[in-house]
């Protein structure tokens, strides 16, 4: 480690972490966990638009997020993230990896590693599954797109995302990998985050 950051428990180390944004109750200390369950989560950013599902049933309902689930055993996360891609959206893509999250959420007592991966193209037809509604959201502020269509669409709409989304989001918007931990309460907020941009 150089430089003067703290990197939460959960999260690997590393030397490259920079411009770190974080948050929430400072005098409490970040959750213990025994158990880390493995996890991915993929968007599709295309022409200043991003894919988003709202999510129909199971962890999360009710909520818009990227595609994904539990890594199955025998899986790589690149492998069970684009599982997921197709099985929620019916879409295949080369993802990459954008970054990777470490979350505690005080209702569940495992603590979850989520890899995010991105793709800018993918092939097949958009669906809506038993899971996933899929619709594309501007990805950029509506003012500095020049595609009318992409700037009529609605804004990412972080109101109704999990309460995290809004520290990373942007770093992936940008293509800057990133990693970082937050902690939910059992109530559901957000009690405490941790984000930084990773360089090479
Ligand atoms: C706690 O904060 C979270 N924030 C965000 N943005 N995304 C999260 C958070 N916690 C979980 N997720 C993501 C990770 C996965 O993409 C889904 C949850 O996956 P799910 O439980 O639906 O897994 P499946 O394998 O699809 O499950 P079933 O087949 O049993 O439906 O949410």
């Amino acid at each position: 480690m150089s430089h003067d950051i703290i990197v939460p428990l959960g999260v690997p180390h590393s030397d490259r972490y920079r411009g770190v944004c974080d948050g929430g109750i400072d005098d409490e200390d970040w959750s213990e966990f025994t158990e880390v369950r493995r996890y991915t989560n993929a968007f599709i950013i295309q022409d200043g638009k991003i894919l988003l599902g709202y999510k129909k049933r199971g962890y999360g309902q009710g909520l818009w997020n990227g595609f994904g689930g539990k890594v199955e055993p025998g899986e790589s996360s690149l492998q069970a993230a684009e599982r997921e891609l197709e099985e929620e959206a019916g879409i295949r893509a080369q993802l990459r990896l954008a970054g990777t999250l470490f979350f505690i959420d005080a209702k569940v007592p495992w603590a979850f590693h989520i890899d995010i991966f991105v793709a800018h193209t993918f092939t097949g037809e958009i669906i809506e599954t038993d899971e996933m509604r899929p619709q594309w959201f501007c990805a950029q502020m509506a003012e500095d797109t020049e595609d009318p269509e992409v700037a009529r669409l609605p804004q990412i709409p972080y109101d109704r995302m999990w309460a995290d989304d809004i520290y990373w989001m942007p770093q992936l918007l940008r293509d800057t990998p990133f990693a970082g931990r937050m902690d939910f309460a059992k109530n559901g907020t957000l009690r405490k985050w941790w984000v930084a941009k990773v360089v090479n």
